[in-house]
């Protein structure tokens, strides 16, 4: 499958346009959708799950669009979405959440328990499965909302933010889940942690102000910001803010002998400064044209 999102753009209001001729295509594997908080990331996302309508563009799905209903039909049921604030009903037990998730995709019989097994599996849950919601963790809520989201078997698998609020080590497994389901299949996952990205994603895409700023693999994205990060150190009473006001201040160390500095910028920031390596970090913070002020 092939995902081809062309020019998509979308209006709230005269004011408010969160995405703006957005192109993008998404081949299998774990594709990040990276951008601070209202760049647009789940507005496109419910865009691409058929459940918002774009104003202008279209999302093909190997050359198929939502168009008609028979069409959004067949093309929905090859897609699973976890919303950021997806509600569940706390006095369920997980699998009876699974079970009623599965009655609405008009799954039964052996085929429904096999399904809910399988998912529960998939996202380290099975142990819980007689648990009430209520009594389960951040990170095993959104797990289980990452199973009721593929108990249909998507070939697209559509998660907004499933990393935010969870512990590194729930982070970590729910990362790690999604690249186990991506396999051959398109798992989107938009974040504003760029470690989340970093570590798992083939694929990133970011979104800045409803605009798309890169599209393409980490490793290039990190190339491309070689020659602007900037290492110095200044004296401890030196008054680094008002001389770096041209500058993207990534950190500030204080050591004993003075302030050691790591800057973005086109030129080196001060006498003595030096090129540093990029990460995906300052890759990021660059491509986004610095952090908020
Ligand atoms: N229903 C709405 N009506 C009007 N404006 C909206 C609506 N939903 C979103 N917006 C605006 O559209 C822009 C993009 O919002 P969106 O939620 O898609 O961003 P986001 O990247 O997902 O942000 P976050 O990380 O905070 O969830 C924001 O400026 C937001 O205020």
């Amino acid at each position: 499958m092939q995902i081809q999102i062309d020019q998509i753009s979308k209006r709230y209001s005269k004011k408010a346009c969160a995405l703006h001729e957005v192109s993008l295509n998404i081949g299998p594997g774990l594709c990040g959708l990276i951008g601070r908080n209202g760049a647009g990331k789940t507005t496109l996302m419910r865009i691409i799950a058929g459940i918002m309508e774009a104003t202008a563009g279209t999302v093909y799905f190997d050359g198929q669009t939502m168009k008609s209903s028979a069409m959004r039909k067949h093309l929905q049921e090859k897609i699973g979405y976890l919303p950021q604030d997806f509600g569940f009903y706390p006095n369920l037990t997980v699998k009876e959440t699974m079970d009623y998730i599965a009655l609405l995709h008009g799954l039964s019989g052996k085929k429904k328990r096999t399904r809910i097994q399988d998912s529960l599996e998939k996202v380290h849950l099975n142990k819980q499965a007689d648990k009430k919601v209520r009594e389960l963790s951040g990170g095993m809520k959104r797990r289980l909302g990452i199973a009721q989201a593929i108990i249909h078997e998507p070939e697209i698998l559509i998660v907004d933010e499933p990393t935010t609020g969870v512990d590194p080590e729930e982070r970590i497994s729910i990362r790690n889940l999604l690249t186990e389901y991506a396999g051959q299949r398109i798992v989107i996952l938009s974040t504003h942690i760029i470690e989340d990205i970093a570590q798992s994603c083939q694929q990133v895409a970011v979104l800045d102000q409803g605009k798309l700023k890169y599209q393409g693999d980490i490793g290039s994205m990190i190339r491309a910001v070689s020659g602007v990060v900037w290492e110095c150190s200044l004296p401890l009473t030196a008054d680094y803010k008002n001389m770096l006001h041209e500058y993207t201040l990534v950190s500030n160390h204080y050591m004993e002998d003075g302030i050691r500095l790591r800057v973005l910028g086109e030129k080196a920031p001060i006498t003595g400064s030096v090129q540093a390596a990029p990460t995906a970090e300052d890759a990021y913070i660059w491509m986004i044209g610095g952090l908020a002020k």
